[in-house]
C-alpha cells in the first residue's frame, strides 16, 4: 500500500512533465541545404532555451523552422506532441511569437494593434490588458500614435507587447533585446523569468549575456555543430565568442 502524500520522505512522484517542443534533429535550411547543425532538444514548461551563436550562424533560420515559417531541411519538430503547423488553431493559441519588426499595419494606433491581437484571442477584459501592457512597455503616452510615428525602440516595444495582450505556453523571441534601452532590458528579462518560473516554456534567440543569465534555464549554441551549455556557459560564450567557453 503506498504512503500517504504529504510524507516528506514519500513524496507523490511528481507528474510526469511533457514536452512543449521537441526537436528531433532538426537541420534547418534554405533550398534543401542546412546552415547549422543537427539540433535537438526538448522543452518543457517552466523552461527556457536560449540560443546563441555568431552572426549568420543560423539561430533564426532554426527557430523559424522550429514554429513552422521555414520549412525544415530534414527531422521533425513537435510542439505540444504535435507535428509543427503554424496554421492549427491549437498551435496560433498556445504559441506567440516576435521575430519581424516590420510587422504592423500602418494605418492602425498603437492601442488598436494591441486590441485586435488581444480580441483575436479571445481575451475578456480587453481594456485592462492593453492599459497594463502600454504601462509595462511605456507606450501610454503612444497609445494614439500610428507605427510610423514612433521611435524605433518604441515599435519594437509595440510588438512585443502584442505577444503579452494574448494568452501563451509557448513564447518565441527572436534578438527581444534589440532596440530596448538598458531599463527596458532589464523589466522585460525579469518579466520573463518570473513567466518563466510560472509555467511558461520560452525559446529566445539573443546577443546579450545579461538578458540570457537572467531569462535562461538551458541553451544551445549554435555553428556548425551544436552545443548543449548551461546558461552561465551561454553567457560567457557570448561574452568573448567563444563556443567552448566553461
Ligand atoms: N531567406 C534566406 N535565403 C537564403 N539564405 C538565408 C536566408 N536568410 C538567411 N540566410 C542565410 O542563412 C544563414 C543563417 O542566417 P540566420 O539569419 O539564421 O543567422 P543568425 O544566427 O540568426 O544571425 P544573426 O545573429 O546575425 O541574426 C546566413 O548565412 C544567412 O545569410
Amino acid at each position: 500500500m503506498s504512503k500517504a502524500t504529504n510524507d516528506p520522505k514519500n513524496p507523490a512522484p511528481s507528474p510526469a512533465r511533457k514536452d512543449v517542443v521537441r526537436a528531433e534533429k532538426l537541420q534547418a535550411g534554405y533550398s534543401g541545404k542546412a546552415v547549422c547543425g543537427v539540433v535537438s532538444f526538448s522543452l518543457h514548461s517552466s523552461q527556457s532555451l536560449a540560443l546563441v551563436g555568431p552572426n549568420g550562424a543560423g539561430k533564426s533560420t532554426v527557430v523559424k523552422t522550429l514554429v513552422g515559417q521555414l520549412e525544415a531541411v530534414s527531422g521533425t519538430t513537435l510542439i505540444n506532441g504535435a507535428e509543427v503547423d503554424d496554421r492549427t488553431l491549437d498551435f496560433r493559441r498556445e504559441v506567440a511569437v516576435v521575430f519581424d519588426d516590420d510587422a504592423f499595419f500602418p494605418s492602425l494606433t498603437v492601442e488598436e494593434h494591441l486590441a485586435i491581437v488581444a480580441a483575436g484571442h479571445g481575451v475578456g477584459d480587453v481594456e485592462e490588458v492593453i492599459a497594463s501592457e502600454l504601462e509595462f512597455f511605456g507606450l501610454t503616452e503612444q497609445a494614439k500614435s500610428r507605427p510610423y510615428n514612433l521611435s524605433s525602440g518604441q515599435r519594437r516595444r509595440m510588438l512585443l507587447a502584442a505577444a503579452f495582450v494574448r494568452p501563451r505556453s509557448l513564447l518565441v523571441l527572436d534578438e527581444p533585446e534589440q532596440r530596448l534601452d538598458t531599463a527596458m532590458r532589464h523589466r522585460l528579462a525579469s518579466r520573463l523569468r518570473a513567466e518563466v518560473d510560472a509555467g511558461l516554456a520560452l525559446m529566445v534567440v539573443t546577443h546579450d549575456p545579461d538578458f540570457l543569465s537572467t531569462v535562461a534555464t538551458k541553451a544551445i549554441f549554435i555553428s556548425d555543430t551544436i552545443h548543449a551549455m548551461t546558461p552561465s556557459q551561454a553567457a560567457k560564450a557570448i561574452a568573448s565568442e567563444n563556443p567552448h567557453a566553461d
